[in-house]
């Protein structure tokens, strides 16, 4: 049983049956607050199924650009950036690092639909070496004003958006991809942080 309402439960469980666990995000050394908690809210717009970091441990974030969004979102901690590629890897995500570069593509060029991890840069020196060695695509949203980048969080928003576009079409979001298990375990601990929020 659980201690909440049932409106409150079923939108819990909308968002870990339409998670896309195939589709993840690492931010390598993006530090801005502002940045990050832009990007956690896409994250969680889209549905994500887990959000990369290796700034800092314990992430400043801006409650008011992230309304929330951190709470329902998958994060983890980088601490060794070679194994953590590797194991990726090992299971089948193919790398998209988000690069201005010559030596890239356009980016609605990727089939989204594979299991993915999207690469963003810092806000100053872009994606680092390591991100670029495991690149298995290398991709650039056109740019046609005079500045040369976009903003970290727009770019992580465009991209993402082309990601949920074909993974719509292809009925992604129409069938569970976590497990039942991890559905259970994660509704428990969201309902139970819940009340614990309700009683402070
Ligand atoms: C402000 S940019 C970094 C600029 C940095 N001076 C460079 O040359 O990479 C921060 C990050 O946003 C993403 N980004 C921004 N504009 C982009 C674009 N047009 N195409 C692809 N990624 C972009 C990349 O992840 C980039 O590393």
């Amino acid at each position: 049983m659980y201690l909440v309402t049932n409106e409150r439960l079923n939108k819990m469980k909308k968002i870990l049956n339409t998670r896309q666990d195939t589709l993840r995000v690492f931010m390598d050394y993006v530090y801005s607050p502002h940045n990050l908690s832009a990007i956690v809210r896409t994250c969680d717009a889209v549905n994500v199924g887990k959000l990369y970091y290796r700034h800092q441990k314990k992430v400043k974030l801006n409650n008011e650009i992230t309304m929330g969004a951190h709470k329902w979102l998958f994060t983890e901690y980088v601490e060794d950036i070679e194994n953590f590629y590797k194991n990726i890897k090992e299971k089948g995500y193919q790398v998209v690092v988000t690069l201005l570069d010559k030596d890239t593509i356009d980016f609605r060029e990727v089939d989204y639909t594979k299991p993915t991890l999207i690469v963003l840069g810092n806000e100053v020196d872009g994606a680092s070496e390591v991100s670029i060695k495991y690149a298995d695509k290398k991709v650039i949203i056109p740019m046609y004003g005079m500045s040369q980048s976009l903003n970290v969080s727009v770019a992580n928003a465009v991209i993402l958006y082309e990601a949920q576009r074909q993974r719509s079409i292809k009925g992604m979001y129409d069938k569970p991809q976590l497990s039942q298990e991890i559905i259970e375990k994660t509704l428990k601990k969201w309902t139970y942080e819940d009340i614990i929020k309700a009683k402070k």
